[in-house]
């Protein structure tokens, strides 16, 4: 039996898919996985009795990952399963800023009581025209999951769209429109683009990407949209450029007090992928993904191990083990196996930065004595007997 803990509300589509081998528990030290959403998790202690981690969503900047992986606790997300929650809301956001929607429904409900509305609409409605998005550049920074499908849904309503990612990935590059111009250099999207929008983790490496430096090389009344975290961009940096005029609007989808409630401002409650769709997709994802690494050891979509699927175990016993990505390690495992006559009969190692991860299939149980013997090993993080 697995015991599974929910630190946000998770989709009950999702939960329904774990089998009867597995229980929901009240509290997170008694569980050997968490589910989360956008919880932050980096105060927390974790258990020993904790394995993994499954973020039922993308970004994982609310999960201690190099924490996590030195007690070798797998943590998961579930890549591209809400990105069309988000891609239909930047359009919701990219039209909110380009004609003043928001102040005509305001102006609406404050004339709620006038038997004439109509005609006083007809005459207030020129204060809250805009401009059409057909025809305008559309930046895109970040060509990955979200990314690409905004850029590909753009092409159709007709904007001219420009892409840039260092690191973008094969199967990105193979799903995105080839009538994207992707650019090399991300100031050819300051210079050129009338919308701007921003689709990459948040690393330290794009924190604060969006400063007074970047700013200040966009087209004057440029609208930015930021889907992806509010520290990508410097946001005391955006106000002065609202309010200088550089920046028509800034819509984003998460409100701080910095941004809350601010002229020029068009804040969300993070509401990007919280469609019935999404919340289902994420959280199904994430239960497979749990599960197949509590019942297999296999890991798949993990954030801070490398992928290593060696299947459903048909030997006597599965060993995993964690560990410093350093030399020697397989060859110490292998002589505690290989001491005690016990037969490797299929194994795996792959390795991830600074961590690896080996597993070894045996002809029989590997005994407690052969564990303390892996888990003293220098350089071992954790050492799972998966069955
Ligand atoms: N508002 C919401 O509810 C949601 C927000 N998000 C946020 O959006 C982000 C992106 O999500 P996905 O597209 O699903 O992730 P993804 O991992 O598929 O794509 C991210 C892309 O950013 C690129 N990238 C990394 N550093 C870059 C840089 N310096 N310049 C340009 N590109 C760079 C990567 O190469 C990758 O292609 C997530 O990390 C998360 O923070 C994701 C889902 C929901
Ligand atoms: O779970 C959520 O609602 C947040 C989604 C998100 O921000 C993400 O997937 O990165």
């Amino acid at each position: 039996m697995f015991q599974y803990y929910c630190l946000n509300p998770i989709s009950k589509v999702g939960l329904e898919k774990f089998s009867d081998s597995y229980t929901k528990t009240e509290t997170a030290e008694e569980a050997e996985g968490i589910l989360v959403r956008s919880a932050a998790m980096h105060d927390m202690e974790f258990s020993d009795k904790l394995l993994c981690v499954a973020r039922a969503g993308a970004g994982v900047n609310n999960i201690p990952l190099d924490r996590c992986a030195e007690k070798g606790i797998v943590v998961f997300n579930t890549p591209g399963a809400n990105a069309n929650g988000v891609k239909e809301l930047v359009f919701a956001g990219m039209l909110l800023a380009s004609r003043d929607i928001i102040g005509g429904i305001n102006w609406v409900i404050s004339d709620k009581g006038d038997e004439n509305i109509a005609k006083a609409a007809e005459k207030e409605k020129k204060k809250f025209a805009g401009t059409e998005i057909e025809g305008k550049k559309l930046g895109i920074i970040g060509l990955g999951a979200i990314g690409v499908k905004v850029a590909n849904a753009a092409k159709h309503l007709g904007m001219e769209v420009y892409g840039y990612d260092p690191y973008v990935s094969v199967d990105a590059a193979w799903n995105l429109s080839r009538d994207v111009k992707h650019v090399l250099n991300v100031e050819d999207i300051y210079e050129n683009c009338d919308i701007i929008t921003i689709h990459v983790p948040l690393l330290d490496s794009t924190k604060g990407m969006i400063n007074k430096e970047a700013i200040s090389k966009m087209k004057d009344g440029v609208i930015l949209l930021n889907f992806a975290r509010d520290l990508l961009a410097d946001e005391k940096d955006v106000l002065e450029g609202i309010k200088a005029g550089k920046i028509r609007k800034y819509v984003s989808d998460f409100p701080n007090p910095t941004t809350a409630g601010q002229e020029g401002c068009i804040v969300i409650p993070h509401l990007g992928a919280s469609t019935e769709e999404s919340e289902d997709n994420c959280a199904k994802m994430a239960v497979k993904e749990m599960m197949n690494y509590l019942e297999n050891g296999n890991i798949v979509n993990s954030v801070n191990y490398p992928s290593l699927d060696m299947g459903v175990c048909t030997q006597a016993g599965r060993v995993a083990i964690f560990h410093k990505n350093i030399a020697n390690m397989i060859t110490k495992f292998a002589a505690c196996f290989g001491d005690e006559g016990i037969n490797i009969t299929d194994m795996m190692n792959k390795s991830r930065g600074e961590v690896a991860y080996t597993m070894f299939d045996l002809e029989s149980p590997a005994e407690q004595k052969i564990i303390d013997k892996l888990q003293s090993i220098d350089g071992v993080f954790r050492v799972r007997v998966v069955k």
